[in-house]
């Protein structure tokens, strides 16, 4: 079957929802992705920009090819490489009917990637991303772009997984999609600095059931000494959901939560506590969304949000404090606008329509907001 995205046509297995998770024989095709593959393309449009020279870009999990048609319409010497021949053939066909240069091969990306070096990479698997982020780092020059959809080992729901992919502890909090992300984060810039570079996210988000962040890289050990200075722990009481957290590598857990003395506190780390973006890069992202995405608006929206976010290493949900503080939520500016009005830092979070970033005390918001029921 035929879809249109970005302005091309691509040919994708055709499944009876559209999708087609890699299931049975089919090559694999997921149309709820359109967001993640628009941001991709205002990325590279904006890295571009930024970085002239960036010019080679591996689709290193191709599928369809469907990534790397839209980056070759974009200019970029394209490589779609996939360990399914029918995928390859597939990729091969999709960049031809478009009338576009690249090539299609058929090889295990990690293979690729160790003989060969790109500019940009992009990581695209099933699951967790960390297989493949070894050679991604060293052959990489610009940038690394990388998707992980493991959500339940990333926030620490399933946390020995997330433990033994990661090589940190996560743990399940009521801002368990921010914890998936500063995981990942932190497992990127762990395994770029292996090779002497930073990793340093200039763009991340997490939408639906996945994360996505962009990698730029700089190799210099010394820049890669500094962004290890931004891992560090969260400390979250279970009782009253405060939350704290200290730079380093090594953990200092509190006896007891200094705001409500409970003694159930989780300790999570090491986490990437550093910014998740750079807003004015983000703000460019967003100026590159154009009027031929499906998904323009959602993403200038997300990416509003983002460039916005008040930089905290956690977020918190309106919902959920409501409900411990036994009271009804009220709408979100009017909520923000009582904590800035009391003098707080108060942005909304891409995370949910409820998340939000502050600096107040969990305490201090309560005295700061009202009672949506008056
Ligand atoms: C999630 S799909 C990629 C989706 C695609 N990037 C898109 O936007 O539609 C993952 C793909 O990775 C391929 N794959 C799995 N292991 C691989 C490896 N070691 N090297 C290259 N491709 C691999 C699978 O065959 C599958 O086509």
């Amino acid at each position: 079957m035929d879809v249109r995205e970005g302005g091309l046509t691509v040919e994708v297995p055709g499944a009876r929802d559209g999708a087609s998770e890699g299931a049975g024989d089919d090559v694999f095709y997921n149309p709820t992705q359109e967001l993640n593959r628009d941001v991709t393309v205002a990325t590279l449009r904006a890295y571009r920009e930024r970085d002239d020279r960036a010019s080679s870009y591996l689709d290193a999990m191709a599928a369809s090819g469907i990534r790397g048609v839209r980056a070759a319409a974009e200019g970029f010497d394209v490589t779609c490489a996939d360990l399914d021949e029918d995928a390859v053939e597939l990729a091969r066909e999709n960049l031809a009917r478009n009338g576009l240069d690249g090539e299609a091969v058929h090889r295990n990306a990690n293979a690729l990637m160790h003989e060969s070096v790109f500019d940009v990479v992009d990581l695209d698997p099933f699951g967790t991303p960390v297989p493949f982020a070894d050679a991604a780092f060293a052959s990489t020059r610009d940038l690394v772009c990388v998707t992980a959809t493991d959500t339940a080992p990333l926030c620490g729901a399933h946390q020995n997984s997330g433990i033994r992919k990661y090589s940190t502890l996560p743990q399940n909090t009521d801002y368990h999609p921010e914890m998936g992300l500063r995981v990942l984060l932190s497992a990127m810039v762990r395994t770029a600095a292996r090779y002497d570079k930073a990793a340093v996210p200039v763009l991340s988000h997490v939408t639906r059931h996945y994360a996505r962040a962009y990698l730029e890289l700089d190799a210099r050990a010394t820049k890669a000494d500094e962004l290890l200075e931004e891992l560090g722990h969260v400390y979250h009481c279970e009782d009253c959901l405060e939350r704290d957290h200290e730079f380093g590598l090594i953990a200092h857990p509190p006896e007891a939560c200094p705001a409500c003395g409970s003694s159930r506190t989780l300790v999570a780390g090491p986490l990437y506590l550093g910014p998740i973006c750079e807003p004015a890069f983000v703000e460019s992202v967003r100026e590159h969304v154009t009027e031929e995405m499906g998904e323009a608006k959602r993403a200038r929206s997300m990416l509003d949000t983002v460039a916005e976010e008040f930089d905290r290493p956690t977020h918190y949900d309106q919902h959920r404090l409501c409900k411990l503080w036994n009271r009804s939520a009220t709408g979100m500016d009017e909520f923000l606008g009582e904590l800035r009005a009391a003098g707080y830092e108060a942005t909304r979070a891409h995370y949910s329509g409820t998340a939000f970033k502050t600096d107040a005390s969990i305490a201090e918001m309560r005295e700061a907001t009202t009672d949506g029921d008056g």
